[in-house]
């Protein structure tokens, strides 16, 4: 059982809700990094989506790709990221830890490498966000090879019989993107991702997480009582761009934020 599903199956059993942050890493420096992975598990985070920096995030908004402009002027490249999750795993063996980025710098390292590199340095799941599951059927295979687990995206525009493959090809969870767009949009319809959740849900019994909109406690809880998880990002990174002078106070910042959230979705 992979590190994602066991920790998924333990909060069913307390019958919480995953809270599941994303920021960049090596945003806005690469030592902010690693202690504020450890300072969003504290503050309640579960699992950790940890962004690979990349020059042409075409499915992030201003605020993630201004985040991945801040990490890659100090060349914050995809090893230097392993490196990252690698010391963090040094005092987290139980925090799932899923890559997020583009194809592009995994192809350069080569599919076979990349998994085995991931895999040493303690990387649970993978998700790589230009790559559709239809194209990416040796890729996938070479993930599952070294124990990776491979998450896709479901957007609001995804047919029903593509739901049904996606769910298929994925493991660990699925994301379900609450709005059509790019990361930061404004607020969801908690009522219309109901409707496509209860949909989603009848092709896979794999956890599902919401992502895209969810900025505050309120909408977090809301989202916690329709999904398995909530993930949040731009809210996040807004914070740390808006404390890139000041390193020190970006930890603090992100966490309260992390601490609303969690509080809002256990109360
Ligand atoms: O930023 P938001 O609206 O809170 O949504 C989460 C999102 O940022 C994070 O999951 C993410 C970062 N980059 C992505 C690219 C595609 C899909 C999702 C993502």
């Amino acid at each position: 059982m992979s590190r994602i599903n066991s920790y998924f199956s333990r909060l069913k059993a307390e019958g919480k809700k995953a809270l599941i942050p994303y920021v960049t890493a090596g945003d806005p420096n690469p030592s902010v990094t690693v202690p504020l992975l450890h300072a969003m598990v504290d503050a309640g985070a579960d699992i950790i989506e940890l962004g690979v920096p990349f020059s042409d995030p075409m499915a992030d908004g201003p605020v993630i790709q201004l985040a991945c402009e801040r990490a890659l002027s100090h060349n914050v490249r995809l090893l230097d990221v392993l490196d990252m999750v690698k010391a963090f795993r040094a005092k987290n063996t139980t925090t799932p830890i899923v890559l997020m980025g583009y194809l592009n710098p995994i192809e350069v390292l080569g599919y076979e490498r990349f998994a085995q590199l991931a895999k040493e340095a303690g990387v649970d799941g993978v998700l790589t966000v230009d790559l559709p599951p239809e194209e990416s059927v040796e890729f996938a295979s070479v993930m599952k090879a070294n124990a990776l687990d491979v998450i896709y995206l479901l957007a609001p525009t995804t047919q029903e019989d593509r739901i049904e493959s996606v769910c298929e090809y994925g493991s660990g969870y699925v994301y379900y993107v609450s709005v059509k767009g790019v990361t930061g949009s404004s607020a969801l319809d908690v009522d219309e991702v109901k409707g496509k959740l209860d949909i989603v849900r009848r092709h896979t019994d794999m956890p599902v997480g919401v992502g895209f909109g969810i900025r505050d406690g309120k909408t977090a809880a809301a989202v916690a009582t329709i999904a398995d998880g909530v993930i949040v990002g731009s809210v996040l990174v807004n914070a740390i761009a808006e404390n890139a002078d000041n390193p020190e106070q970006i930890s603090a910042k992100v966490t309260g934020i992390i601490a609303d959230m969690r509080h809002a979705m256990d109360a």
